[in-house]
């Protein structure tokens, strides 16, 4: 089933929370809203489930105005954060409530416990039907939560921060997981997140959000390699600025220059990841540096590092480099990205 929003508007009382958003998703996709805490990632999901009402724009499913589909008709399986589990069924009785719930589907007994079989060995949670949700972990309960969604068989998944209560490993094997099982089924899938790696490990597409607004909309490559503003390059963390100037389609950085073509005059930030900049002990490099600490990861050391210029940054160099606080050298930026402080014109 695709999706279509077109200039979705949300207001609370006075407050915007969502600025006119457009988005196609296609049939089979999985898109994932990144932003920051109120960016309106849970808002916009609401509006797609029909819990709550957009007051501008409209929202199609497949080509008919959503809000002429009545909730219990959109074919929509919602997982939120906080498993929504009875604590008092057992886990096959909690899969199985979706539907002798449902009144559009009435399915016999057999059918139902086949039905609650079949999904929880898609969730591989075979043998844990007789559980209640306090006998088993965080983990496994986010999974139960995904089978009693899928119970309906919905034509589109709405996950908001399933994973966001557990903790980094569980939540790295839950979305290689979630993939695996969106790549069996095939469901449109909208999943918000406001966890830069988990959206660009599991989606498709990434749609990035701030304060009501899709700032950029693009494949994990594409954002990675591509961001398209400021806020992106920060958003997506691990990275360094550096204050320059624009004049001519050029900049200064240390000693060198650095294109900026199509950058206006006048103030402007370079972005660089840790990974981007190469360290040399003498002043071969473009930019004097100062390291104030090295701090050790297996594989691997980060400089944290002063220039004349006051900035500090922090740059990743091989296990092997021979460097201690307090030494001086320079360095030069390889790849880099960098935006005009006045207009939102971007090199
Ligand atoms: N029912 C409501 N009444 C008033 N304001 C609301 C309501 N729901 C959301 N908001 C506001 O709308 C904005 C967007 O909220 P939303 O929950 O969509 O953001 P979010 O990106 O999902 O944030 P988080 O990651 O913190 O969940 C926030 O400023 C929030 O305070």
């Amino acid at each position: 089933m695709k999706i279509r929003l077109d200039n979705v508007v949300k207001t609370f009382d006075t407050f915007r929370a969502v600025h006119g958003v457009s988005l196609d998703i296609a049939s089979g996709e999985l898109v994932a809203l990144l932003g920051p805490s109120g960016s309106g990632k849970t808002t916009i999901l609401r509006m797609v489930a029909g819990l709550e009402f957009a007051d501008g724009g409209q929202i199609y499913f497949g080509d008919q105005d959503a809000t002429e589909i009545p909730v219990r008709e959109r074919g929509v399986g919602f997982v939120f954060q906080h498993y929504a589990l009875f604590p008092h069924m057992t886990v096959a009785e909690n899969i199985a409530f979706g539907m002798t719930t449902a009144r559009a589907v009435k399915r016999s007994r057999e059918e139902i416990d086949a039905r609650v079989k079949e999904l929880l060995g898609l969730v591989r949670l075979e043998g844990l039907g007789g559980r209640f949700p306090g006998q088993i972990s965080g983990g496994q309960r986010q999974r139960v939560a995904l089978a009693r969604a899928l119970t309906v068989d919905p034509k589109v998944l709405l996950l908001d921060e399933p994973f966001g209560a557990l903790d980094a490993k569980v939540r790295r094997d839950l979305r290689r997981w979630l993939r695996e099982i969106h790549d069996q089924l095939g469901i449109t899938t909208l999943f918000v997140t406001h966890d830069q790696e988990e959206a660009l490990d599991l989606a498709d597409r990434v749609v990035i959000l701030n304060e009501g607004k899709i700032v950029q909309a693009a494949s994990p490559s594409e954002i990675c390699r591509n961001p398209g503003s400021a806020f992106v390059m920060r958003f997506l963390g691990d990275t360094n600025v550096l204050r320059t100037e624009a004049v001519g389609g050029r900049a200064r950085l240390g000693k060198g220059q650095i294109e900026a073509d199509g950058l206006a005059d006048g103030p402007a930030e370079v972005f660089f990841r840790p990974t981007e900049a190469e360290w040399s002990v003498n002043g071969e490099g473009d930019i004097a540096v100062t390291v104030n600490r090295v701090m050790d990861r297996p594989g691997e050391r980060n400089l944290l590092v002063t220039a004349e210029s006051g900035e500090s940054f922090e740059i990743r160099v091989p296990s092997t480099t021979e460097v201690v606080s307090g030494a001086s050298g320079s360095i030069s930026i390889r790849n880099y990205r960098i935006f005009s402080l006045n207009a939102r014109s971007a090199a």
